[in-house]
């Protein structure tokens, strides 16, 4: 049984003298206020649960705005209430609209949620006009709270305008004075200060010494738009001291919403009872471990994706890839009709002998073919890998992967685009895609793809003209992108090891292989025996880590 807590006497306007007529509550308020000291007095026990009261705009998108604020709170175990100052229709494109909510409906909502629930920390996000300001200021003067955060919300990430003109007076007359914690963007610090810039290190921490004098206990300039920087540094200045937080840039599009999210959890951390320097690094992980955790997420067709805000609830870039399992590319055998041909043996035979062997998934790739015996050809392999549940692609041939109802298909640079592939193919099949060079990678990620081959990793004769990329070139394509990589190119059962060795990159899933497998008199024991060599490449590795 929880110690009963007594609680604050609701501070209620009525009994705190006279109160703007605009914002007078409503009767009934009083009623709801004195209902909380009846509950203390029949002794029923209450959790006190951390409260944050976002003041900001409702996004559309659902990735900034009270949206943000409130998954960041929950994600955190924070209890968040709302009192929205505007809707906006705005997605992964920007903001297509705003409506900002009449000023006397927001001290309603204000009061509605102070006057019952209250609040540990207010945080603020889009304040649309002075009016909005002077209002919120009315209110936390009758309703003061422990905290209070300010995301000085004036253009948003993808460089919408989101307060009107004049609310930088109000702002600075009415609402900084009452801020303890002031998180401006670069841009919004360089507005701040009238257009000063404020682009690099030294700029930001001039801009934060300038920008508290205007009266908010600690101000955290935010570098997420330091450009050219790999280190994406925030820095918070409290009237004497700087301190610097620091995050390696995260190579993402969903970096909507980040600035909101931040601000929130650093109100979520204050309610929670943490100093402002523990809540600033606290919720600096939250952002940087939710980016991270957000880089496959795709939702939308603009630049400024959501976040996943709650990503230790969901893992929905596993949900992503239901069809695709990045380990089924550990042995990736690539017919070829030439070599199976010399040897006596159909493509579909071949198939079935390599998948016997161990292969983890199959290619077929023809580049002489007719159309209908390329057909025949995936019709009759594609059955013998229904047969063993292991997936089948198709090279470059978007017509015949579809004609045959293929597990997907493998593009090369120069096919058709992938965004063009998966409008075709559709969310479940798999479409894999040559890579070269890290921007290949990033681009394959950004459009879609489930997986990367990536080479030549070694000098090859099976394919003309084909730029060798070595081991470390594969090593620079793994790391552009989260995507899986299959390495291909020249592999041998004698190199292997040295293209999986260890310390390899997590994307690095396996090998493919044309000629070391299928340029044998015996397929299925080639593939046994990479599939030994891929065993002990992988365990040595496991082992050196143990
Ligand atoms: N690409 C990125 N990689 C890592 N951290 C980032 C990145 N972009 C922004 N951040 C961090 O996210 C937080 C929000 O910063 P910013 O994006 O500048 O705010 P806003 O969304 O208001 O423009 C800051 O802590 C910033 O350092
Ligand atoms: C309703 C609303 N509030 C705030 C932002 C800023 O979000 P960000 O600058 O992080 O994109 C936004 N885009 N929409
Ligand atoms: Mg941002």
């Amino acid at each position: 049984m929880l110690a009963l807590q007594k609680l604050r006497p609701v501070r209620h306007p009525l009994v705190q003298g006279a109160v703007p007529k605009s914002i007078r509550p409503i009767p009934q308020f009083v009623r709801m206020a004195a209902s909380e000291s009846a509950t203390a007095d029949i002794g029923l026990s209450s959790v006190k649960v951390p409260r944050v009261l976002t003041v900001a705009g409702s996004d559309s998108g659902g990735g900034a705005g009270i949206q943000a604020d409130i998954k960041t709170c929950a994600a955190l175990g924070v209890f968040c209430t709302t009192a929205i100052t505007a809707l906006t229709a705005q997605n992964t494109i920007g903001v297509q609209g705003i409506y900002p909510v009449p000023v006397d409906f927001l001290a309603k909502q204000l009061q509605s949620v102070l006057s019952d629930i209250g609040a540990d920390v207010v945080k603020t996000g889009m304040l649309p006009s002075a009016e909005c300001i002077e209002t919120l200021c009315s209110v936390l003067d009758s309703f003061p709270v422990r905290a209070v955060v300010v995301d000085p919300v004036m253009v948003s990430t993808s460089g919408d305008e989101l307060a009107g003109a004049g609310i930088l007076d109000a702002l600075g007359k009415k609402l900084l004075p009452r801020t303890d914690v002031l998180t401006p963007n670069l841009p919004e610090a360089s507005k701040l200060l009238g257009g000063a810039s404020v682009t690099t290190l030294e700029e930001m921490r001039k801009a934060a010494v300038e920008i508290h004098k205007m009266g908010p206990r600690y101000v955290l300039i935010k570098g997420g738009h330091l450009s050219g920087s790999d280190d994406m540094v925030d820095i918070l200045y409290d009237g004497s001291e700087m301190h610097e937080y620091h995050a390696s840039r995260i190579e993402s599009r969903n970096t909507h919403g980040t600035g909101c999210s931040l601000a929130s959890a650093i109100a979520a951390e204050l309610a929670k009872g943490s100093h402002i320097r523990q809540a600033v690094q606290a919720a600096k992980e939250y952002v940087k471990e939710t980016m991270q955790r957000s880089r496959e997420l795709r939702l939308g067709g603009g630049s400024q994706g959501p976040l996943n805000h709650l990503h230790r609830l969901n893992h929905w870039e596993s949900l992503g890839r239901s069809h695709f399992k990045p380990d089924s590319l550990l042995l990736y055998a690539v017919t070829d009709s030439s070599m199976n041909k010399h040897w006596g043996r159909s493509t579909s035979d071949a198939v079935k002998a390599v998948i016997e062997g161990g292969a983890t998934i199959v290619q077929i790739r023809e580049k002489e073919a007719e159309s209908g015996d390329f057909l025949k050809e995936a019709e009759a392999s594609l059955k013998v890998a229904r047969e063993y549940g292991v997936p089948l692609v198709i090279n470059d041939r978007l017509d015949i992967a579809l004609a045959c109802d293929a597990d997907g298909v493998h593009l090369g640079q120069s096919d058709v685009p992938i965004t063009r592939a998966r409008a075709i193919l559709g969310p479940n099949k798999i479409i894999g895609v040559s890579c070269k060079t890290p921007e290949q990678a990033q681009r394959a990620w950004e459009e879609g793809a489930d997986y990367i081959g990536s080479g030549g990793v070694y000098p090859t004769n099976t394919k003309q003209n084909n730029k060798t990329i070595g081991v470390e070139g594969l090593r620079k394509v793994c790391e552009a992108s989260p995507l899986p990589v299959v390495a291909i190119g020249g592999i041998k059962e004698n190199n292997v090891k040295e293209v999986m060795a260890s310390p390899r990159p997590k994307q690095l899933q396996g090998v493919a292989v044309v000629s070391g497998l299928f340029n044998q008199p015996d397929v299925q024991v080639a593939a046994k025996h990479f599939r030994a060599i891929l065993a002990e490449a992988l365990d040595e590795s496991y082992s050196r880590v143990l």
